[in-house]
């Protein structure tokens, strides 16, 4: 089995503001990109590793991976409007290689450690389908449209979704194809793709942490340095 890693990088970074995406912004000296790169690099478990990064930044890519001496890239493509367009086109990339296993990680979290990539390999080596995640101390309100509470779920069973989200080759290929014949496809991430659309798939959850946060708006910066400089 390959296990590629799939840096998700395409996004603009609306929350964040500012004309640079804010996986190029510097953290401890180096482009939010480059450590999340880093980390899948110096991972013995990973293979292979697929770039999702918009037309008009992959000269800065090549030039993290030199900066880097990142060798495990083979691919950087450019990624799609939606989060789930830049899935699209790794999983469109990897179509004609066989036994493969597909391990999505947002370039804007930064601090994932190799234990969790570990288990997630662990898991989707058994043929499963894995998703990172965190338990929530605050109590989770589903609302709706008039701001109005409709239900409190419980909150020993509700958990934060981080990345990585990983599935062997088949079973992501299929939720997407089925997803894309849905006119109303909109998706988050990459589980809530596989739990609509190929319900008899399992996805099991793979322990966080808190460190692994995802960088989206202008204080978690700051909150980056911190862990930073604790790590
Ligand atoms: N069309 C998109 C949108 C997002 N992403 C990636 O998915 C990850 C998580 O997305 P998010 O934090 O929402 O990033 P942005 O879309 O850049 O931010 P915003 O929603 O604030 O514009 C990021 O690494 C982002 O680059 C992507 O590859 N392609
Ligand atoms: C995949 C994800 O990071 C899990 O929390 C999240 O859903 C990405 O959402 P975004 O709006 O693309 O940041």
């Amino acid at each position: 089995m390959k296990n590629v890693a799939v840096i998700l990088a395409g996004g603009s970074g609306r929350r964040m503001g500012g004309s640079l995406p804010k996986q190029f912004l510097v953290l401890g000296g180096k482009p939010i990109i480059q450590h999340s790169i880093e980390a899948f690099e110096k991972n013995t478990n990973i293979d292979e590793i697929c770039i999702i990064i918009h037309s008009d930044f992959i000269q800065e890519i090549e030039n993290i991976l030199i900066e880097g001496q990142i060798q495990k890239v083979k691919h950087i493509l450019p990624g799609g409007k939606e989060r789930s367009d830049s899935s699209l086109a790794a999983i469109n990339a990897y179509q004609k290689e066989s036994n493969v296993s597909l391990i999505f990680h947002d370039a804007v979290r930064p601090f994932i450690s190799q234990d969790i990539i570990n288990n997630v390999i662990q898991e989707v080596k058994d043929g499963k389908s894995v998703a990172v995640a965190i338990s929530t101390v605050d109590t989770i309100f589903q609302i709706n449209e008039k701001n109005q509470i409709v239900s409190v779920p419980q909150r020993n069973l509700l958990r934060r979704a981080q990345t990585p989200q990983a599935f062997s080759y088949n079973v992501i290929k299929s939720a997407y194809d089925i997803a894309l014949n849905d006119p109303h496809f909109v998706a988050t991430d990459d589980c809530g793709v596989v739990l609509k659309y190929l319900p008899s798939e399992s996805i099991f959850i793979v322990e966080g942490d808190e460190s692994n946060i995802k960088i989206t708006f202008e204080q978690d910066l700051v909150q980056g340095e911190i862990i930073l400089k604790e790590k």
